[in-house]
């Protein structure tokens, strides 16, 4: 089955009511691929969610940022679940590293609110990410296994599920780890130091890791959720780098944070038709 592009815009903490007018009016103006192509869902903040649905194009859709682990009820400053089917939310992000790492969610914790929305309807992106010292330390493919686990084991059914591998050192950085950025730290960098990091940047390019969480989920899921289940990358994409990235094996589209505020979103919605050619 293949495998349509996903393009989720996480807006997170930004925006007044009139600066998101004027994104989705961007949007609204602009030619992009059609439904069949890629499937475009925006995250705004959740006191926008109910003004960009109503006045955003049909052909994209609405994600909340988080929501509550259960059902609602006396969660003081928390929204359910139930709140967003209320609303005709469809999509939420879930296990973003900024909650992980700024709110101590953890790897148990975002597992119960991916198998709670889920439960309620909700189509879930959930997100993996290692850090930096993670990264160096080699450890990647096995933090984003574990994090990939704890909600494995709380799912039965992937199919309302988007895995976002967005590793943390990437976020907001302006550095990414194309095969060819890494190739370039090899051939200009003779100091050992740098070859090393070179090579650890290639060893684990964005292809291989999420190759790697592929080959996780055929291991340890099934080989129908291994094929069937998009995994998209998170990290500094942009209008300039999303064609190469769109282009690497096992990469199903994008969760773009600083870019999807600005123009250069729609650029990175057209970059979908790279994988048709
Ligand atoms: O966190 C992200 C998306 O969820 C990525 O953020 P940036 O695109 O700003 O690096």
């Amino acid at each position: 089955m293949a495998r349509k592009f996903f393009v989720g815009g996480n807006w997170k903490c930004n925006g007044t009511s009139e600066e998101v007018k004027k994104i989705v009016s961007t949007l609204n103006q602009a030619e992009v691929p059609s439904e069949d192509v890629v499937e475009v869902v925006v995250s705004p903040p959740f006191v926008f969610l109910p003004l960009v649905k109503s006045v955003l194009r049909s052909d994209f859709h609405v994600a909340a940022q988080n929501c509550w682990v259960r059902k609602g009820g006396a969660f003081t400053g928390e929204v359910s679940a139930e709140m967003l089917v209320n609303l005709s939310i469809p999509w939420v992000i879930l296990g973003h590293s900024e909650r992980r790492a700024l709110l101590n969610e953890s790897n148990d914790f975002v597992g119960d609110k991916v198998a709670y929305a889920l439960s309620q309807g909700l189509k879930v992106i959930a997100c993996v990410g290692e850090t930096l010292e993670q990264r160096e330390s080699g450890s990647t493919v096995a933090v984003v296994a574990e994090q990939t686990k704890a909600i494995a084991e709380k799912i039965s059914n992937w199919d309302n599920v988007v895995l976002a591998y967005e590793p943390v050192w990437a976020i907001g950085t302006g550095k990414v780890a194309t095969p060819a950025q890494a190739q370039e730290h090899i051939s200009t960098c003779f100091h050992y130091v740098y070859f090393t990091v070179g090579r650890a940047l290639q060893n684990l390019s964005i292809a291989v890791v999420h190759a790697e969480l592929r080959k996780w989920l055929k291991d340890n899921v099934s080989a129908e959720v291994a094929a069937s289940t998009r995994i998209i990358y998170g990290g500094s994409v942009n209008g300039a780098n999303c064609k190469e990235l769109a282009a690497q094996p096992d990469v199903d589209g994008f969760l773009v944070g600083g870019a999807s505020l600005k123009p250069e979103f729609i650029d990175i919605i057209k970059s979908a038709t790279v994988k048709k050619n």
